[in-house]
């Protein structure tokens, strides 16, 4: 196979995957932003996670909350639980790398916050355990997932909200989610501001 050849079978897959996306998570995406939207009028914060090219994503969701998206807007309380070096090695030093979220969860998470969890697969230990404190302190959580939902399905309630990638390849339910975050963000403004704005 050429390099050009592989370089469009890539450019296909990941159309196919955000086709095949767009007809399964329209109206669960529709409920996330309206989750964020309400989350964020009620004094309440999102907590974002997840590993590799996921904590890649949950900064930056993290980021076009507290600062700004593609609009002039106040900034929105976000936080990414990736981010601190010196938090992530001592949790994951003294306790375990599974904790290196849910720590900060126990500690960050109020009733009526949200958790944004972000992995492939689903089966990110350290992922999965934050969700599970999470809904121990009353907070609701938004998945970004994808292949089978894997562990991570069976921990969420009707009170979550998943969205899941209809791909079982890892860089094509990336590229979606990313896409999914940049839906959030723009539905988020669009409620926020009114479509005067657009
Ligand atoms: O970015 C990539 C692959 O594209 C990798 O860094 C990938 O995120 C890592 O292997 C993660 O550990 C995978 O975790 P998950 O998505 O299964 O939760
Ligand atoms: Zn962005």
């Amino acid at each position: 196979m050429t390099l050009h050849t592989r370089i469009r079978q890539h450019f296909l897959a990941s159309i196919e995957t955000k086709q095949k996306a767009l007809t399964q998570l329209e109206t669960p995406l529709v409920a996330a932003a309206q989750r964020v939207l309400s989350t964020f009028n009620a004094g309440n914060k999102i907590l974002s996670c997840g590993n590799g090219g996921s904590a890649g994503d949950a900064q930056h969701f993290s980021s076009e909350m507290l600062n700004r998206f593609e609009k002039e807007r106040q900034g929105l309380a976000a936080i990414a639980l990736t981010t601190d070096t010196s938090t992530l090695t001592s949790i994951a030093n003294d306790y375990s790398y599974e904790r290196i979220f849910s720590r900060q969860v126990e500690a960050l998470g109020r009733p009526g916050d949200v958790l944004l969890a972000i992995s492939t697969s689903g089966n990110s230990a350290n992922v999965n355990k934050a969700i599970e404190v999470a809904q121990q302190r009353g907070m609701s959580v938004i998945a970004l997932s994808g292949k089978s939902g894997g562990t991570m399905q069976a921990l969420l309630t009707t009170n979550d909200i998943e969205l899941r990638v209809p791909s079982d390849s890892t860089a094509r339910i990336q590229e979606t989610h990313l896409l999914l975050i940049h839906c959030i963000c723009d539905l988020v403004d669009h409620l926020l501001l009114g479509s005067a704005n657009d």
